[in-house]
């Protein structure tokens, strides 16, 4: 823990064994899985497991899963719905799945109990099965928009204090959730400490989605200067909450690799990293920084 920034990363040991098996030097594909997710909270795990396998068999090294793909995205039933973690039914499900298909799973996210509060919780799985992440949503969606949607996650959940990243192979991914996208602090933070990629288990709405979803996706793209990649659950119209679907892909030029629809399917995108190394050495934007003139986030939160 670091400035109030902590890290949670693999061993070595770990890692150099998973790098062989997973990876080659400029990149991997990536699955993303836009999972209809319903109130039967097994059968939304077990529909996850297939779809992480059809991954597998198209090559994908590495399987993302929506926000909240396990219980439905409703404040009033988060706490009922939440377990705990790594000890709960849905990460020993994703556990014995990256194993079995020895792949690396961001389990978008799932309501976690821990000491009585309940956290919007990313796991992060490993070739072996190990839990390498976790990310808690740090900034909670809270939002009151007249004649369109109001939402207070705060209602029910308690907020994360960490930002988090784990490597795959050499790659280093930093991770969000959904209403974290918004705050170019925390992307630029994960820049700095050299993320490749960032990723956002995401449900944005139909109210903010239309104009807001691939505005952020490609905006922290840019400024990043990484891919970001966003898993949303599908869009089921008579639900409570009803999610704008258009998971996606983008590329350190802000490029839509692929997107989804508003429809359950999954996205399987090969990812080259020597893209995202040209992009910095053309626009070094890194090194340009006038941290003399604003130094806010250098000076307070070192890694
Ligand atoms: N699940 C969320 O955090 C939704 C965020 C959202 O829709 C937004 O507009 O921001």
């Amino acid at each position: 823990m670091l400035g109030g920034i902590k890290l949670l990363q693999q061993s070595t040991a770990i890692f150099n064994k998973v790098r062989m098996a997973s990876s080659n030097s400029c990149g991997f594909k990536a699955a993303v899985l836009q999972l209809t997710v319903s109130g039967d909270k097994s059968a939304n795990v077990a529909n996850a497991l297939k779809r992480i396998q059809l991954a597998k068999q198209n090559g994908c090294t590495l399987a993302i899963l929506p926000e909240c793909f396990n219980a439905p995205y409703n404040t009033a039933l988060f706490r009922q719905y939440s377990e705990v973690i790594p000890g709960g039914e849905t990460c020993k499900a994703l556990s014995q799945a990256a194993k079995s298909n020895q792949m690396y799973i961001v389990g978008g996210s799932i309501p976690e109990i821990c000491d009585d509060n309940v956290y919007n919780t990313c796991t992060v799985w490993d070739p072996n099965g190990n839990l390498i992440a976790k990310h808690r949503k740090m900034h909670l969606f809270d939002i009151n928009i007249p004649g369109g949607i109001c939402f207070k996650e705060s209602d029910a959940l308690s907020p994360g204090n960490s930002l988090n990243t784990f490597k795959l192979g050499k790659f280093k991914i930093g991770l969000g959730i959904c209403y974290d996208i918004r705050f170019s602090e925390m992307a630029a933070l994960y820049r700095k400490e050299g993320c490749d990629m960032l990723i956002y288990p995401s449900a944005f709405n139909m109210t903010t989605g239309p104009l807001h979803w691939s505005l952020l996706i490609r905006a922290r793209a840019v400024d990043c200067q990484a891919f970001v990649a966003v898993a949303s659950p599908a869009r089921i119209t008579n639900s409570n909450y009803v999610a704008w679907g258009h998971s996606m892909i983008v590329d350190p030029w802000g490029k839509i690799l692929d997107e989804a629809t508003e429809k359950d399917m999954d996205l399987y995108i090969d990812l080259d990293f020597n893209a995202r190394e040209n992009m910095r050495q053309q626009i070094p934007t890194e090194n340009q920084r006038r941290t003399d003139v604003y130094d806010t986030i250098n000076v307070k939160n070192k890694f």
